[in-house]
């Protein structure tokens, strides 16, 4: 059971007014709020610590280099990695996703092979597929998703064939909430000869993720949508793929001889990692790791689970508002995008954040999924482990007002 009134009071941000309203944070999709202790972090290595990486002999880079590598160490524990080798630093999801659509995509993909994705997809994880199939002369396929919202298996099962050498897809759609069969998915596409990508961004933060027990190939995530920095993110891959494949970037840092027309590369994770990382970002991220391990991922999972079987009832109670995506709570991380009929999104979150609630409006990176939704921009709530019934009912009070103000005027 998490105390999420406790939890609160390390994140300072979350008590302040907004149009004279106490704050109510609800998007988390888009990124979440960090912790004092990993802002402690930042600044104390910032203060203490810091120093370039992986060259220096003197004690601050040493002591740099040591965190920083403690850090990958973190990350390979939290995913359940065979070994902190097969993972990368990386920006963020988006660049890890495109690191493996150019890297292994260039390397395994040939004219007429298939690349399957669905239509819940995140822009970063359709454009990159769309980029390599052209490159390549690779057909790109969507898998269907059903009337309810989840990800169709027979549609799945039809799309992947022999062709195949990618499936791609999202653990957790950041729109729909749903939680995708990635294990499944992973047999199915390797039953096939093709690897399985997984877009990890909206699962990680969220529950328990085993990518061994998945049997994921990659697992691309992002370190601010966990409570860590913007600009850190992380690609796990199976060793033995990631050792077949070349570096996307090149420069310092990932060689271990520079000649004057040709150069080697270093040995996994740093052939990947050109240039100088994102130190204090990666140590954050292991400060943000720790908390979330400190909390519990399937105690978080549960929070969630709870306000969303709190809240949904009560928006599907609303006459006029539609929630897109699984109307059971079961099927739900946190994440639930709707529209007041008559009103665009935009209008409906700026009228949400006069009563001080942030929600996020539009088409949430999922362009091809709205229109397979047949609507054009959704408003979206997306809850995390320091929200609480207390928000939830704000978000319920915000969401009549607006509707009592759009339709007479007055809130
Ligand atoms: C499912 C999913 N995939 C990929 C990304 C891209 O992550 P980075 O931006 O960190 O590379 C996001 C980000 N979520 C977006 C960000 O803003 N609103 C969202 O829903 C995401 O939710």
């Amino acid at each position: 059971m998490i105390n999420a009134d406790k939890i609160r009071q390390q994140f300072p941000i979350l008590f302040q007014e907004v149009n004279d309203e106490p704050l109510v944070y609800l998007d988390n999709a888009a990124t979440t709020q960090k912790p004092k202790v990993v802002l402690d972090k930042l600044t104390y290595y910032y203060e203490h610590d810091n120093a370039n990486v992986h060259r220096g002999v003197h004690t601050l880079a040493e002591r740099a280099t040591k965190e920083y590598e403690e850090a990958r160490e973190k990350v390979r524990a939290f995913i359940n990695a065979k070994e902190t080798a097969e993972t990368l630093f990386t920006r963020g999801t988006t660049t890890s996703l495109n690191w493996v659509a150019k890297s292994y995509g260039d390397l395994a993909v040939e004219v007429g092979d298939e690349i399957v994705i669905s239509y819940m997809e995140h822009h970063s994880n359709i454009i990159p597929w769309q980029q390599l199939a052209e490159r390549k002369g690779a057909t790109l396929k969507y898998i269907e998703i059903t009337a309810d919202g989840f990800l169709d298996m027979e549609s799945a099962k039809q799309q992947i064939t022999d062709k195949t050498k990618i499936v791609s897809i999202a653990h957790v759609s950041n729109v729909l909430g749903v939680i995708n069969p990635v294990t499944e998915l992973a047999e199915l596409a390797h039953s096939h000869g093709a690897v399985l990508v997984v877009d990890g961004a909206q699962a990680v933060p969220h529950m328990p993720v085993d990518v061994q027990a998945i049997d994921a190939d990659f697992y691309a995530f992002s370190g601010h949508k966990m409570c860590g920095p913007t600009g850190i993110g992380v690609l796990y891959g199976k060793r033995e793929l990631l050792d077949q494949m070349e570096p996307v970037e090149f420069g310092g840092e990932m060689i271990d001889f520079v000649n004057l027309y040709d150069s080697t590369w270093k040995e996994l994770p740093w052939k990947f990692e050109a240039g100088t990382p994102n130190i204090a970002g990666a140590i954050a991220l292991g400060a943000a790791i720790d908390f979330l391990t400190e909390i519990g991922l399937e105690e978080i999972h549960q929070h969630e689970a709870e306000l969303v079987a709190y809240v949904l009832p009560k928006l599907l109670a609303i006459e006029g508002l539609t929630v897109y995506g699984p109307q059971d709570p079961a099927h739900h991380t946190g994440v639930l995008a709707f529209n007041l009929d008559g009103l665009h999104p935009h209008d409906t979150a700026t009228a949400l954040d006069m009563e001080g609630l942030a929600v996020r409006a539009g088409h949430h990176c999922a362009q091809p999924l709205l229109k397979y939704l047949n609507v054009p921009a959704t408003a979206r709530a997306s809850f995390y482990l320091y929200n609480t019934k207390a928000d939830a009912d704000r978000l319920i009070e915000a969401i009549l007002a607006t509707k009592e103000f759009f339709q007479h005027g007055s809130i």
